[in-house]
């Protein structure tokens, strides 16, 4: 007896796919400069009701502002842009999935409502411990330099 065997999908199949779930969103941005305006109001929404947001975008400008005054390398300089946008991404991030986790539970508790944010704070957590790591690193030495050079 034989069975018959449903073909593979292949990969005709996935721009349907692809088309259909675009078409479960309310909108779609129609243009490149649309998308950045729906960024910025991402960044600008985060900015004005995330405190931490706004901690992270002060220190990081201050770090970046400092490592340019101490004249360090641009390498350096890079590495502490680089390690700063990282935790601001993240805390976008972080906030985007807060959003999602309130809008399926609402008021309601769920465990995995608190793992998920759990987990999206810890990401935040660990890059701000990094980016605190690598400025302590490459600043503390010239300005401790500077600190008692002026002494
Ligand atoms: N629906 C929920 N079910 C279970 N636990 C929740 C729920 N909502 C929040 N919590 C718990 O409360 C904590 C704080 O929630 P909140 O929404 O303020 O997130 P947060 O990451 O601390 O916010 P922020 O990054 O703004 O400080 C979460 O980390 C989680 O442990």
């Amino acid at each position: 007896m034989s069975h018959q065997v449903s073909p593979p999908s292949t990969p005709n199949h996935l721009p349907t796919v692809v088309k259909k779930e675009r078409e479960l969103s309310w909108q779609v941005a129609s243009n490149l400069f649309v998308s950045f305006k729906y960024a910025w109001a991402g960044i600008s929404y985060s900015f004005k009701t995330q405190r931490n947001f706004r901690i992270h975008i002060s220190v990081g400008a201050l770090a970046i502002a400092l490592s340019v005054f101490l004249h360090l390398q641009a390498i350096e300089i890079a590495i502490i842009g680089i390690t700063s946008g990282l935790v601001l991404a993240l805390e976008l991030l972080n906030t985007a999935i807060e959003s999602l986790v309130d809008l399926t539970v609402k008021q309601t508790y769920h465990d995995l409502a608190k793992i998920a944010k759990d987990c999206a704070a810890g990401a935040v957590l660990i890059s701000a411990l990094v980016a605190v790591l690598v400025a302590g690193i490459l600043l503390l030495p010239p300005l401790v330099i500077l600190i008692t050079s002026n002494l």
